[in-house]
C-alpha cells in the first residue's frame, strides 16, 4: 500500500539533502532502497543525502545522516549546517543548539543573516600517505591532493577520485578525495573539488572535505579562518592549531537554504 512523506530540501553550498522531521520516530532506517529512491535525481526527489531530525533525551535533536547510496554515513558538515537551519525552521530551537550527530555532540549558531557555525569535532594530525597526498578525519575519512596551479579546473574528478577511492588502500572503508589548489594571490580562497564517498560523485561541496583541506592547509601557510571556494559556493573554516599536531575550536561556517517543502508517494 503506497502513502505519502511530507520532506523539506535544502542545501549548503551546492550539497543538497532530502531533510525529514522523524521526530515520531517512524522511518525505517534499514530502509536502503527508500532513502536510495528518495535522493534518486530522476526517480525521486534527488540529494547527496537524506537527513533525519529526531528527538534525543540529552540534546535538542539528533542527526541521522544516510549518503546516497541508502546507508547511514559518518559525519557530514554541509549536512549538519543545513539540519541546524531544518531545526529552527521546525521551531525546535532558536539560534544556537547542541546536538548528537554520528561522531558525538556538536553545538553551532545561526547568524541573522542565516549563516550557520557548526563546530566540528576535535581532528587528530594529518598523516601522510605516500603518495596520494594527506589524510585526516574530520567527522568523515577525507584524503587531501593539493594540485598544480592552474590544473583543478580541467581535473577529471571523478576518475581520479574514484580510481583512489577503490584503490587497495582505502577500497575496504572507503575514503572521500579533495583536491586543492592554493590561492592565487594573498586575497584569494583556497579551492576545492570532492569526489565523495556514498555519494560515488563528484559534489559541489563538502563540508567536512573543506574542514580537512583547511587544516592539511595550515601545514603550507593557510592561518585561521581559512576561506575555501567550492563549485557550489564559498565556506569558512576556523580552528586552534595545538602543539601536539592536533586541531580544536573547528568551526565550519557557511549558509545552508531551504529550497522547497513537498510530499512524495512511497
Ligand atoms: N558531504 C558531506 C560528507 C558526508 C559523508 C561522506 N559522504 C562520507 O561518507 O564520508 C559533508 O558535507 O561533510
Amino acid at each position: 500500500m503506497s502513502t505519502t512523506l511530507h520532506f523539506h530540501k535544502y542545501q549548503g553550498t551546492g550539497n543538497d539533502f532530502v531533510m525529514l522531521d522523524d521526530r515520531g520516530q517512524t522511518f525505517d532506517i534499514a530502509n536502503h532502497q527508500l532513502v536510495r529512491f528518495l535522493c534518486d535525481r530522476r526517480r525521486g526527489i534527488g540529494a547527496d543525502g537524506l537527513i533525519l531530525l529526531r528527538p534525543h533525551a540529552a540534546y535538542d535533536f539528533e542527526m541521522v545522516y544516510f549518503n546516497a547510496d541508502g546507508y547511514v554515513g559518518s559525519m557530514c558538515g554541509n549536512g549538519g549546517r543545513c539540519t541546524v537551519a531544518f531545526a529552527r525552521q521546525l521551531g525546535v530551537i532558536e539560534t544556537s543548539t547542541r546536538f548528537l550527530a554520528a561522531d558525538g555532540p556538536h553545538e553551532a549558531r545561526i547568524d541573522a543573516d542565516g549563516t550557520v557555525h557548526l563546530r566540528m569535532q576535535d581532528v587528530l594530525g594529518q598523516q601522510e600517505v605516500e603518495e596520494y597526498g594527506v589524510f585526516l578525519d574530520t567527522g568523515s575519512p577525507h584524503l587531501v591532493r593539493f594540485q598544480p596551479a592552474s590544473t583543478l579546473a580541467e581535473l577529471n574528478v571523478f576518475a581520479e577520485g574514484r580510481a583512489i577511492r577503490y584503490n587497495e588502500r582505502f577500497r575496504e572503508k572507503g575514503t572521500n578525495v579533495n583536491f586543492v589548489e592554493s590561492p592565487s594571490a594573498p586575497d584569494q580562497p583556497w579551492q576545492v573539488r570532492t569526489y565523495e564517498r556514498g555519494v560515488e560523485d563528484e559534489t559541489l561541496s563538502c563540508g567536512t572535505g573543506v574542514t580537512a583541506v583547511a587544516l592539511a592547509a595550515s601545514k603550507r601557510g593557510a592561518s585561521s579562518p581559512v576561506h575555501l571556494r567550492t563549485p557550489g559556493g564559498d565556506l569558512r573554516v576556523a580552528f586552534e592549531a595545538r602543539p601536539d599536531g592536533s586541531f580544536t575550536h573547528v568551526f565550519l561556517s557557511g549558509p545552508a537554504t531551504h529550497v522547497f517543502s513537498g510530499t512524495v508517494a512511497v
